[in-house]
């Protein structure tokens, strides 16, 4: 059993693999008072996994914390903590400082490279919304970031005097009350750029969607996509299966 963690901005998500197998996610809000308790508790009754690897864009010392837990769980479990390069897996980072790139991005670019091969555009819709581009020969071309769906709306709530936050449905249509304004401007920002992103690319490329609000925006974008909320642990699962990738 290997126990895998992915640490977003908002949620931390967890999940276990057996052979290769990933079960249902358990998503978690870090920030709770009693988030400690609550996820010892879930690992107390566990299978003890042999290794646990995590992938982290959040504080470094919360990755401290939960190496320290799974430690005084499971004394001897191997702590697998990939980091950004400028290869792994037949994947090549294109940023210019390749340590810099979101390791939640990396491990998705890996994983997309082996589950969706070939030219594949990856969009994670979480805090933020990330974009990345792969060739089919495993060369990543760069990407881009914008605000997720819930922070385009908090900052328009939090720099407005008019304007309240609200989680009703959105949709693309033009609205005639303000929140229907908001979410479905808010929405119409993300999918629109998405499309325009594919549109201006010299080739097509297969979307592949990820994150809290994957599935908002698949449902409303007017390009064809694939739903993959398990990118990063799938990404995550080839450190574990060879940690000597560079
Ligand atoms: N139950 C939920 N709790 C929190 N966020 C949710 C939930 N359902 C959908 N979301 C959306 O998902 C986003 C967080 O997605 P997630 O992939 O967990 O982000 P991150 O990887 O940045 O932590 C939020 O910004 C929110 O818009
Ligand atoms: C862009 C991100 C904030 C996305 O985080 P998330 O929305 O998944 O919480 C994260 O991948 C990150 O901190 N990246 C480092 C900068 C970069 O990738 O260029
Ligand atoms: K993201």
């Amino acid at each position: 059993m290997i126990l895998l963690v992915d640490i977003g901005n908002s949620r931390l998500k967890w999940t276990q693999a057996d052979a290769g197998r990933l079960q249902p996610t358990i998503f978690m809000d870090y920030r709770q008072a009693d988030f400690f308790e609550r996820l010892r508790e879930f690992w107390l009754n566990i299978l003890a996994p042999k290794q646990i690897a995590i992938a982290s864009v959040s504080e470094n010392a919360l990755t401290l914390l939960l190496v320290d837990m799974a430690r005084s769980l499971w004394p001897g479990i191997e702590v697998i903590i990939p980091q950004s390069s400028p290869t792994a897996f037949n994947v090549k980072n294109a940023y210019a400082q390749p340590e810099k790139l979101g390791v939640d991005r990396w491990l998705a670019l890996q994983a997309a490279h082996r589950y969706y091969p070939g030219d594949t555009c990856i969009v994670d819709c979480g805090t933020a919304i990330t974009i990345d581009f792969i060739g089919a020969d495993g060369s990543h071309l760069g990407g881009l970031i914008s605000p997720g769906l819930l922070l385009m709306k908090k900052s328009l709530a939090q720099n407005t005097a008019a304007l309240a936050f609200s989680e009703d449905q959105a949709g693309t249509s033009l609205a005639v009350v303000t929140a229907a304004a908001i979410n479905n401007g808010t929405l119409l920002a993300a999918a629109g750029l998405v499309e325009a992103t594919l549109a201006r690319q010299p080739k097509a490329y297969r979307l592949v969607l990820s994150g809290g609000d994957g599935e908002t925006l698949a449902r409303h974008l007017t390009v064809p996509s694939i739903l993959d909320g398990d990118l990063v642990f799938k990404g995550l699962l080839n450190y574990c299966r060879n940690e000597n990738a560079s």
